[in-house]
């Protein structure tokens, strides 16, 4: 191997020293060879757990705090139910009526506002957990009621008011009554210890049976991009007598079954949107290749991967990675990816007696940061690939290209699979003209590219935190090191990659940004299950889904020394767009973990009219589709009309996702995956274009969207969304806070057009009229 000037990720860099130092594993061990194996069981150092680490999620977690990410408080949270007084009988046998007649209002509210002032009502109530903001909306709430209820009123409340107006009584013998008054406004109260004990995730452990059965073997193999990590771990996949392998997008999990089936083992595919079989749905095949959110943890297998390991850190997506070390029921479990990972899945398996394994490898080819930025577009060569983090950059940059006379290919994130792979087929071919890739960081993971050298465009990128705010910041190391590693793939073209920065200013950062440690791994993500969500909803049968997972949030348990809770901005957000909407909790709650872009209106509309339609019973099928979508397309001649192709491509993507989950009543996959073809083929046909387009777009906006693409399909983490729909908006407002109304910010980016938006208003109109006069009906 060639040494380079400077080389990332290699096994003696201050980086790694500091995870060794952590792991105790000696550095002399790594530079004997390129694969040296180590066992946990001598070397971990593990952080003892004891019941006081493990905390509420109202403080924060190190992770959390570190992005910013905030958890109410229960009482911000719970929503007082209405409790309305009781409705007079007509039959006029009630005994109270006497009482009641020689009871002034205004006397009742005399003694009530004295029972509220009393400091011996207020010493009551935090014992009965009930706070000052509790105290005060259950004790309005109990007064209105009280005035209101007239001779409904309990008797024996009755004959209290009446004593105390006497001079008798206490205004404590008030309390057992307004106690009951507040529990039926904050059931909660009632189910408080219910409530913790559910919601209690410090012991993830335990979920997961099927796993717990067996002695696991762990084999970690670590190392920097293109070391061959993922290679080796399928070597043992395929002589496994089963297997698993989980990846962390469906590029990868259709590669992996290509290569398999291809190598003779006969595999299946599972992603959250298909399903394929080596052979057919009869006859499943003994190996699986899947999208790691997929993974069923009552599947036995010898042999299980779980790629890119380090996900697991991922605030939106980390639990799925956390669910499959702890729960994939496999005899060996080969997990691959940065060292940054190896001390906390170490801690992770140590309490279930299970030792890791671990093999590091170097980057088979050498990578060179180089000294200078190319400073201009006219300095481009054959091989290159320039990476940018915004559509809109991409746009700028396929311009000046072709300006240049230089053909260049071009892949994001919002690109569906056959076009990236069209796209990355034509800039591998060493015949073909495409000399040039022009990206966005969507090429981190999963696509094979023939890559000579990356250009960072620039090296600031927009983060969105956990608590769906938006910022710029610089790009992080982790995935400055997974865009360079592009660059000199093993078995491509270019066997040594180089990387370095449009602007000469940007090259120091960028060496400093590679050359910075990489954090060892402190926290992993988690999440509630399905079942305890549900538990939650027996208790706060009043509560939507959105704030029983903000109740959740609020109350649970988690283990901070290592854990952290994923983040569920997504689903609430979804959760908010069909509130209203009659949805049993399970299906309401699978929709909104539905990977939809809910910032782009016509996604977000074609989602709640989904919601509507499966509302009613009525199965969605083509010829719905058809009505909604405008189908046929036709070929995109603009800008704005691409990016509609796109997002009808996702939106046919939400409806394949959900028509896995309910088979019943998404009829029509086979015709569905027919028009993504076909709407594949058009973006394709635009993508090849995309300068003319970008041309006949000129003087209007260019588009902005969020610029880290990389998972954005799979993870959900997109921010914010609307629908001119009054439920939507309502939602959406709530979400928004000050921010400029989406719809002019959609507008004014491209996102939608006038045309666009007014079309989503009549539809949904007509679909409110329609809903109300059924309503009416029933
Ligand atoms: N021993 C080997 N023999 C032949 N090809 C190999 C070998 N090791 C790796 N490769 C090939 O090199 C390329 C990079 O390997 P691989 O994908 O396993 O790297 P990786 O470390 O998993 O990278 P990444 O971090 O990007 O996932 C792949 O095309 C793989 O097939
Ligand atoms: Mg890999």
């Amino acid at each position: 191997m060639k040494s380079s000037a400077i080389s990332v990720g290699r096994a003696t860099s201050p980086w790694l020293s500091r995870i060794l130092d952590r792991t105790g594993t000696s550095r002399r061990s790594l530079t004997i060879s390129r694969c040296v194996c180590l066992s946990s069981a001598a070397s971990t150092r593990t952080k003892p757990v004891s019941p006081a680490s493990s905390s509420r999620l109202g403080s924060f977690t190190k992770d959390q705090s570190a992005t910013g990410s905030r958890t109410k408080a229960i009482e911000d949270l719970v929503v007082p139910v209405t409790v309305s007084a009781p409705v007079s009988s007509s039959d006029g046998t009630d005994i109270s009526v006497d009482f009641a007649d020689r009871i002034d209002k205004g006397d009742i509210a005399m003694v009530l506002t004295e029972f509220c002032r009393r400091p011996e009502t207020r010493t009551l109530s935090q014992e009965h957990g009930i706070n000052h903001k509790l105290f005060m909306d259950a004790f309005r709430s109990f007064r209105t009621y009280c005035l209101s209820a007239g001779a409904q009123l309990e008797p024996e409340l009755q004959v209290i008011f009446s004593d105390m107006l006497k001079g008798g009584g206490q205004s404590t013998d008030i309390f057992p009554y307004f106690l009951q008054h507040a529990r039926k406004v904050f059931p909660h109260l009632d189910c408080l210890d219910d409530l913790r004990s559910i919601s209690d995730l410090t012991r993830p452990y335990l979920w997961y049976p099927e796993a717990r059965a067996i002695q696991r073997k762990i084999i970690f193999h670590a190392g920097p991009t293109n070391s061959g990590k993922t290679y080796k771990a399928l070597q043992r996949y395929y002589e496994a007598k089963s297997g698993i392998y989980c990846g962390p997008l469906k590029l990868l999990a259709n590669e992996v079954f290509h290569k398999s089936n291809f190598n003779n083992v006969p595999c299946d595919l599972v992603t959250g949107e298909e399903r394929r079989y080596a052979v057919d749905n009869e006859n499943p095949s003994s190996h699986l290749s899947a999208t790691v959110e997929m993974l069923s943890t009552s599947m036995r297998v010898e042999v299980a991967i779980i790629d890119e390991i380090q996900m697991l850190r991922d605030p939106q997506r980390g639990h799925a990675w956390t669910r499959a070390l702890l729960g994939v029921a496999a005899d060996e479990v080969h997990v691959c990816g940065e060292l940054a990972a190896i001390p906390i899945v170490k801690e992770l398996v140590e309490p279930l007696g299970e030792s890791v394994e671990v093999n590091i490898y170097d980057r088979i080819s050498p990578l060179e940061v180089m000294n200078h930025g190319i400073g201009t577009l006219e300095k481009i060569e054959k091989g290159d690939c320039i990476v940018c983090f915004s559509k809109k950059s991409i746009y700028t940059v396929s311009r000046q290209l072709e300006k240049l006379g230089i053909k260049a290919a071009v892949i994001y994130g919002d690109l569906p699979p056959g076009t990236k792979l069209a796209q990355a087929a034509k800039f591998n071919n060493p015949d073909d003209d495409t000399d040039v890739l022009v990206a966005t960081d969507a090429i981190g993971m999963g696509i094979n590219l023939s890559i000579k050298r990356v250009i960072f465009y620039s090296l600031d990128k927009v983060v969105e935190l956990p608590t769906g705010e938006r910022t710029m910041g610089e790009v992080p190391t982790h995935q400055a090191l997974q865009i360079a590693g592009r660059a000199g793939r093993f078995g491509t073209e270019y066997e040594q990659g180089r990387v370095t920065t449009r602007l000469q200013k940007d090259i120091g950062k960028l060496k400093e940004i590679l050359e910075r440690p990489v954090e060892a791994i402190q926290t992993v993500g988690i999440a509630p299950s399905f079942e305890q969500l549900e538990m939650f909803a027996y208790h706060l049968p009043n509560a939507s889904l959105s704030n029983l997972l903000d109740i959740f949030a609020s109350l649970c348990s988690i283990d901070s020394t290592k854990f952290f809770m994923c983040t569920i901005e997504q689903t609430k957000a979804l959760a908010d767009l069909i509130e209203h909407v009659k949805l049993p909790l399970k299906v309401r709650y699978t929709f909104c973990l539905a990977p939809v872009t809910y910032d782009s209106p016509i996604i977000a509309a074609n989602f709640v009219k989904f919601a509507r339609k499966f509302s009613t019973g009525q199965p969605l099928t083509f010829s719905w589709l058809n009505d909604n979508l405008g189908w046929p397309p036709k070929t995109p001649e603009t800008l704005s009309e691409l990016i509609a192709l796109e997002q009808t491509y996702e939106v046919l993507d939400i409806y394949l996702w959900l028509g896995i989950r309910f088979q019943d009543m998404f009829l029509d996959m086979e015709v569905v995956r027919e028009m993504q073809r076909e709407l594949d083929r058009m973006i394709e046909v635009g993508i090849t274009n995309i300068n003319e387009l970008i041309r006949r777009s000129e003087g209007g906006a260019f588009v902005q969207t969020p610029d880290s693409d990389v998972l954005k399909k799979e993870s959900r983490s997109v921010p914010k969304s609307v629908v001119d729909d009054q439920a939507a908006k309502l939602a959406f407002s709530k979400r928004r806070g000050k921010r400029k109304s989406v719809v002019s910010e959609a507008m004014a980016s491209g996102l939608l057009s006038q045309e666009q938006l007014d079309a989503i208003k009549e539809e949904l109109r007509r679909e409110m009229l329609a809903d109300s006069s059924s309503n009416k009906d029933t």
